[in-house]
């Protein structure tokens, strides 16, 4: 498995030029300002397969995206940065509005590959999504497996994708039971379980492509947020 991981990336690095993989960090915001100024790269949709989707991830996103033709499921877009709209709904105030136009959704920071692979299907009526994710070898935990801190996040993501609208994360609770490989594709199947004011709690399943392997449950407690108030 991490073999075809690093010949995967030795090929994406090869495609951009440069055997350097790693983006260059820096806290100058110029930069990232240059970077990504251009509206298509802001607008672009990053959940749709790119060359560094494994024959597992394409093959499943495949299968949902034919779901979607009767409408019961759509493929959720995925953008860097969240709209101006979005930004007020949720109300936060930084010390710096300039950082927040630079700021990015961080799972969509990595390049092709390095990260988070991920495409999420919502199915409304049943009020469950299910998030397609490849963990890239830039999230390496334990020599050869995934952070477990980076599937906390996809967990998050995915049951946030439950939601709707803006809320926060209040608790999130996750029982590891097997460690993921790197590079592995595993299917979150996230659901609500109750709606009791503001409060939402949903709950997910980590899984291996073929079901075998439960890697990890969660629950999380999601509040809308009271427009009344700021989150700062
Ligand atoms: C989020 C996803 C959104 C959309 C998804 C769409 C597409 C998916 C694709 C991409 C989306 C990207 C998603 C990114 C996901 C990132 C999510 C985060 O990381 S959020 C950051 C981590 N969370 C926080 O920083 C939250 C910090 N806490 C707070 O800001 C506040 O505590 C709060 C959660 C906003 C609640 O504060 P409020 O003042 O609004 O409410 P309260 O009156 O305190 O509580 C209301 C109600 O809820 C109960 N409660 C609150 N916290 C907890 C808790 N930890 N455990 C249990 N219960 C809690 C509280 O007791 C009240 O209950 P009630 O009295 O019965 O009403």
């Amino acid at each position: 498995m991490l073999r075809s991981c690093t010949a995967g990336l030795r090929s994406i690095w090869a495609l951009r030029g440069r055997r350097e993989g790693a983006p260059r960090l820096s806290m100058d915001l110029q930069p990232a300002r240059r970077l990504f100024s251009t509206e298509k790269v802001i607008h672009k949709d990053w959940a749709l397969p790119n060359p560094s989707w494994s024959k597992d991830l394409k093959l499943l996103f495949d299968q949902f995206m034919k779901k979607c033709e009767d409408g019961s499921w759509e493929r959720l877009p995925s953008y860097k940065r969240r709209s101006t709209q979005e930004s007020e709904d949720f109300k936060t105030y930084f010390l710096d509005p300039k950082l927040v136009e630079e700021a990015q959704l961080f799972t969509r920071g990595f390049e092709d590959g390095l990260g988070f692979e991920y495409v999420i299907f919502k199915n409304n009526d049943e009020k469950r999504t299910v998030c397609l994710f490849q963990g890239g070898p830039y999230l390496q935990g334990v020599p050869g497996l995934l952070h477990g801190g980076a599937m906390a996040t996809m967990i998050d993501i995915a049951l946030g994708s439950c939601t709707g609208g803006a809320v926060m994360t209040a608790n999130l609770n996750i029982n590891f039971k097997r460690p993921v490989p790197l590079c592995s594709v595993v299917v979150i199947n996230s659901q609500l379980d109750k709606l009791e004011g503001r409060k939402l709690f949903l709950s997910c399943n980590v899984r291996s492509v073929d079901e075998k392997t439960l890697y990890s449950e969660a629950t999380g407690l999601f509040i809308k947020l009271d427009p009344e108030k700021s989150s700062t």
